[in-house]
């Protein structure tokens, strides 16, 4: 578990400070992916480099396995840094070294003998599927194939949590898949918890469980991916569910359909069964009026504006919410239209 506690951080500037974290507080649980996000300057970078142990912050507790970081210095400091792999922001290889040679790095520096490195380095370099990179200089691998050797160093050392610092930037979507997939393989089956800064939304879509937003130092969004989707005006929710054309005048109560509302539905069995079953149980016609599906994580999700009409639609909408639909009634003007 990764805890921050009232995070502060500022640095110089001109005359005066900017300040890069303001009161940040949030937690990682074990074993997670949190996506750090929000825009250029926001502070995900300064968060990142503080819990890497990095940068000192001015004030706040930042806890990993119940240890305050910032409380330590000397031996124990530089003990606590080998529990949490970096994967720094842009190119980190030495171009000098092999893929092997590089994974090797932080093995050699704990004075590992070298049959045991060769076959950590071996172990490391077929979880992030470069095995025949082993003798191959940066120069000559590609950019994902860069990325893959720096989590695997990041590895090399057993750390308990791992942070990437826009691991994809300036990678193509297919290549930014190769990067994400040995992200979670490291969550999946290591149990590393990992920390992702990133401005693309496609990394929290595609691997994180837990989602944090800052905006000019602080936390204006946390939580739980899935959760998040569900609540109203969140953040994360409309980035990263379908539209359902929220502006557009549609037929409400009395007019076209007797209940307006939108709904997200979270996981298979929501996704694939409850609109018809609330609609075959009630006897009410359900139209779907905008919206769609799509897939965050492994998890199906649908955001639907649906309308509903039939003597029992206030009931059948009562049973989606009992059924773990999160349901929001579309507003309707006063001459009775949705808005
Ligand atoms: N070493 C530094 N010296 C002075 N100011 C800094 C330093 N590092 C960060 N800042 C300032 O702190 C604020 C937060 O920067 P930070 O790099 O953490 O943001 P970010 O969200 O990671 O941005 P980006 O997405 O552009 O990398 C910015 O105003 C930045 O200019």
């Amino acid at each position: 578990m990764i805890t921050v506690e009232n995070l502060t951080k500022s640095f110089p500037h001109d005359n005066g400070a900017v300040v890069a974290l303001d009161n940040v507080s949030m937690q990682v649980p074990d074993g997670a992916v949190c996506g750090v996000v929000g825009s250029s300057g926001a502070g995900k970078s300064t968060l990142a480099r503080c819990i890497a142990l990095l940068d000192k912050p001015d004030s706040g507790a930042i806890r990993v396995d119940g240890t305050d970081l910032v409380a330590l210095d000397g031996k124990s400091l530089r003990a606590a840094r080998r529990r949490i792999g970096v994967v720094p922001q842009g190119d980190s290889l030495l171009r000098q070294r092999t893929a092997a040679g590089n994974v090797a790095l932080p093995l050699e520096a704990a004075n590992m003998s070298a049959p045991q490195r060769r076959s950590r380095v071996a172990e490391l370099l077929d979880l992030v599927g470069l095995s025949d990179k082993a003798p191959v200089y940066p120069d000559q691998l590609s950019g994902g194939q860069r990325q893959r050797v720096a989590v695997a160093r990041a590895l090399a050392a057993q750390p308990s949590v791992l942070l990437a610092d826009e691991p994809t930037s300036a990678l193509d979507p297919s290549t930014t898949d190769s990067v994400l997939t040995v992200l979670d393989r490291a969550r999946s089956e290591l149990g590393v918890t990992v920390l992702v800064v990133t401005h693309d939304m496609a990394v929290v879509r595609r691997i994180a469980d837990d989602v944090a937003v800052l905006e000019q130092g602080s936390v204006v969004e946390h939580g739980k991916v899935l959760d998040l989707v569900s609540e109203p005006g969140s953040r994360i929710g409309s980035t990263l569910l379908p539209e359902t054309d929220q502006g557009s005048a549609v037929p409400a109560a009395g007019i076209g359909h007797d209940v307006v509302a939108e709904v997200v539905l979270v996981g298979f069995a929501a996704v694939g069964a409850l609109l018809p079953e609330a609609s075959n149980r009630f006897d009410v016609e359900l139209s779907i009026l905008g919206g769609g599906l799509t897939r965050l994580g492994d998890t199906p999700v649908a955001k639907f504006r649906i309308g509903l009409s039939g003597e029992l639609s206030e009931s059948a909408l009562k049973w989606m919410i009992e059924h773990d639909a999160h349901v929001r009634r579309a507003p309707v003007s006063v001459d009775g239209v949705a808005a």
